[in-house]
């Protein structure tokens, strides 16, 4: 595709996203029940406890059932209530703002996470997850994978605080870790539908990421993902009202959006 007609894909998309963003927003907070989950991550992010494993050495985790089976259903309802665009066959909804992709200019113009997401939050701060105001996510990530799609191997990069939970919504998947430097698998990690997976350390720096294609059988279920991050670039209160409401603003914060859509669809 012609880089103008993928900008102005990207645009129509971002457009999309805002309409779209505002009916999602009208739902009510997903209350977890979840209360064994508190205190379960508590100085996990940063090392300071014993491993379970290898792979909890390595900074991965899977906590299966963070949601109940009505969670699930209805936080994939508030996904599909909003809009996805789709990037190189994978759909997905930023949430929270777009982050930068460059190293200039002012950082990711803030919206506030959507209410329905308000206890997700919550409950992996009560699980401890967050050892700061630095690491409490701004940002979420929702991946819908239609049959036959994945994502290839990636790392989120320094744009990001160096942790993430990734919850697992529909169905199974696996995702597999490789290391950057010899590209050896080190694990294939199952995400059971509910379960939480928080990684951190070295397998955030070291490692890259990656999902297999979904099924294509008649009637596979379809996967959704919240990945949820804390952008560690955001604009101040000033510089987004500089973005929104001037030419150059806005030009900028497209050519940001296309951009950031370019490199997520791009990955290896
Ligand atoms: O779908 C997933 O579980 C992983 C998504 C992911 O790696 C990402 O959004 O960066
Ligand atoms: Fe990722």
């Amino acid at each position: 595709m012609a880089e103008a007609a993928a900008e102005a894909a990207a645009e129509a998309a971002t457009k999309a996203a805002a309409e779209a963003g505002s009916e999602a927003n009208d739902r009510v907070p997903v209350v977890l029940a979840q209360p064994c989950h508190a205190g379960l991550l508590a100085g996990w992010a940063d090392g300071e406890v014993e491993p379970l494993d290898a792979l909890d050495a390595l900074g991965i985790r899977v906590v299966p059932e963070f949601v109940t089976a009505d969670e699930e259903a209805a936080l994939v309802e508030c996904l599909e209530a909003g809009r996805f665009t789709s990037v190189g066959g994978r759909e997905l909804q930023n949430l929270g703002g777009v982050p930068p992709v460059l190293d200039e200019g002012p950082g990711m113009v803030v919206e506030p996470l959507p209410e329905w997401l308000g206890d997700v939050v919550a409950a992996l701060n009560a699980a401890g997850l967050y050892s700061g105001e630095a690491a409490v996510p701004n940002h979420c990530l929702a991946n819908r994978y239609p049959p036959g799609t994945g994502i290839a191997p990636h790392c989120d990069g320094p744009r990001f605080a160096p942790l993430v939970a990734d919850i697992s919504l529909g169905a199974d998947a696996v995702m597999v870790f490789s290391e950057v430097a010899s590209r050896e698998i080190v694990a294939e990690v199952e995400l059971p539908a509910r379960s939480l997976l928080v990684f951190a350390r070295d397998a955030y720096h070291k490692h890259k990421h990656a999902i297999a294609s979904s099924p294509t059988y008649e009637g596979s279920p379809t996967r959704y993902s919240l990945t949820l991050r804390r952008v560690k670039r955001v604009a101040e209160a000033g510089a987004a009202r500089e973005i929104l409401y001037t030419d150059e603003g806005l030009r900028a914060a497209r050519a940001a959006k296309f951009a950031h859509l370019r490199l997520i669809s791009e990955k290896e």
